[in-house]
């Protein structure tokens, strides 16, 4: 029963405004924070659906319980998965649950309605995503464009060919486009239910939202190079970084949460991936130096985020507690910052992207442009010409994307790389005249003095989609997870992230301030037995991936 108490608390103080949902559900303090959020979320989504329920049946007179508590426990009655309570609650409840259903049952026949969603107002609907068009990306491991685009027909779709313009991204029924960007992206009217399918079932098809897919095809490593996915789980980029480096080279995958890591093994090899090799690791403490890293040269940097571009988690900002939403969006934008540093010190490193699912400029263009400050030997690579919507001013080589401009989740894309010696030089000696390295806060108050200056959209053909790779230097170009959970990208980061420093500095035991002889051996000893930790994760992680 505590989780529909909590749930009904985390409901009654959103109410009152005294912050986001997601926000409340975190600061709860509730044991098992995942069942929670996904009960406030439902519950939430189905208010109006829910009270109307509760209203006509008179519950709240016959029970004598408050509106919300009625509304959690009526959700999960007759749409969720059932009362996850025993005892007088639940009899309680069963007493009533025929009455409840009936009036569901009403609704639903008055609406000429089949389904729990379609009863959801239209206003709600479209908040939650119900007209992004559903994205599927091709897995080349497995299959290939034309062979996933002939069984689909043969399944009663019908295609359309590549799209040219944003709007032949609006489809319905059973009509579906190849994308006019990402030519391994099938793009099908929203809602489009795949998760039985078997091409999905068979990992030939990933649903992934078409924003998602811009880190990895713009980073576009050549097959047989060293890569690292830095934080990784729950994978989609990860396959779709194997799948662009046909499985050749080698691909460290990291993320610090075993239970995402392991989800991602199992996507992974229902994918097909076999370059990768995966360790349950915070990634700012994996060495750059280390000799397994001598030849990498590639990084994809997807760190935790506010998850305030993705349509399903809303924003933050409205929340009434201003003062922890931005004391949250400073910690990870610290956090954001530390790993891209951390990224740029591998020492053959010649490209690295970074995105965020986050609309905050704080946690986009702010981290981008303090990184920069603080590693003049790396510049932005300027992408997509005719992608519609850009990095705000003055970071327009950077991509963001939205519902309104781009049809998708919004989302955030820099691609970082290292340029030459005498380049970095002169940039060196730019920076030491003018004003010290930009911090998060100084870059956040610049950010706010700017307006966003967007591009104009420039719908792409074809083969200009095909050469619109950039030009490289080297050489160009989800729960299961469904784009949709929550539970990928609106992740807070771990205690660790926050905190992830090296909290192992050792005390100084000396008078000059070193450990003893003693103590170093010893230090010594048990740091060599946490590698050996660390090789046995990673080895288990391989056999379940
Ligand atoms: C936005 S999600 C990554 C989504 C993933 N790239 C994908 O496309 O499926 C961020 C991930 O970073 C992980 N993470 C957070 N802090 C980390 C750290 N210090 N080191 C490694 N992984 C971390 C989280 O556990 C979470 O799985």
């Amino acid at each position: 029963m505590a989780l529909y108490v909590k749930a009904a608390e985390v409901l009654d103080k959103a109410e009152k405004k005294q912050g986001a949902l997601k926000t409340l559900v975190y600061d709860s303090k509730f044991e098992n924070i995942k069942p929670l959020f996904a009960l406030v979320m439902e519950t939430q989504k189905f208010s109006s659906v829910l009270e109307e329920i509760i209203e006509s049946t008179k519950l709240l007179k016959q029970t004598k319980m408050r509106m919300n508590l009625a509304k959690v426990l009526v959700y999960d009655l007759l749409m969720g998965h059932g009362l996850k309570c025993g005892g007088a609650w639940k009899t309680m409840m069963m007493k009533h649950r025929t009455r409840l259903q009936s009036v569901l049952a009403r609704m639903k026949v008055k609406q000429k309605v089949s389904k729990n969603e379609d009863l959801l107002p239209p206003s709600v609907r479209q908040m939650l995503g119900e007209k992004l068009p559903r994205y599927v990306r091709v897995n080349t491991l497995k299959t290939t464009v034309e062979d996933a685009v002939d069984y689909l027909k043969r399944d009663g779709f019908s295609y359309l060919g590549q799209a040219s313009r944003m709007e032949d991204l609006t489809l319905k029924e059973k009509y579906f486009v190849m994308d006019m960007h990402l030519p391994e992206l099938l793009v099908f009217p929203p809602k489009t239910d795949f998760h039985d399918h078997f091409l999905y079932k068979a990992g030939h098809i990933i649903l992934q939202d078409k924003a998602s897919c811009l880190p990895a095809y713009l980073l576009n490593p050549p097959p047989g190079t060293h890569i690292i996915d830095a934080c990784a789980a729950p994978g989609n980029k990860t396959s779709h970084l194997a799948a662009i480096m046909k499985n050749k080279g080698k691909l460290f995958a990291y993320d610090l949460d075993a239970k995402r890591l392991s989800t991602m093994a199992t996507l992974l090899l229902r994918s097909g991936v076999t370059c990768q090799q995966l360790g349950n690791q915070d990634f700012l403490k994996v060495d750059p130096e280390s000799p397994q890293f001598k030849d990498v040269e590639y990084i994809l940097l997807d760190p935790s985020c506010s998850g305030s571009g993705m349509v399903c988690l809303g924003d933050d900002a409205s929340s009434a507690d201003q003062k922890k939403v931005q004391a949250r969006l400073a910690a990870l934008a610290s956090f954001q910052l530390r790993c891209l540093n951390h990224g740029l010190k591998f020492p053959r490193l010649k490209r690295l992207v970074y995105s965020t699912c986050s609309i905050h400029s704080q946690e986009n263009e702010e981290v981008v442009t303090a990184c920069l400050q603080q590693n003049p030997g790396f510049r932005l690579v300027p992408l997509l010409s005719q992608w519609p919507e850009r990095g705000l001013e003055p970071l327009t080589q950077c991509l963001r994307a939205s519902p309104a401009k781009t049809g998708t989740h919004g989302f955030f894309v820099a691609l970082l790389e290292k340029h030459n010696e005498a380049g970095r030089k002169k940039q060196a000696a730019a920076v030491q005249k003018s004003d010290p390295p930009v911090t998060i806060s100084e870059a956040a108050n610049e950010a706010e003095k700017q307006e966003p200056a967007l591009q104009k959209s420039h719908p792409v053909t074809i083969s200009e989609a095909g050469n619109e790779k950039q030009e490289p230097v080297v050489q160009i170009s989800e729960q299961e997870a469904t784009p949709l959970s929550p539970s990928t990208c609106g992740k807070r980061p771990a205690a660790s992230d926050e905190e992830s420093e090296d909290k192992q500095t050792p005390a100084a035991d000396q008078a000059d301030g070193t450990p003893s002889k003693k103590k170093r051996r010893k230090r010594k000893r048990k740091k060599k037995k946490k590698t050996t930790t660390t090789t046995t994760t990673t080895m288990e992680m391989e056999t379940v991936g």
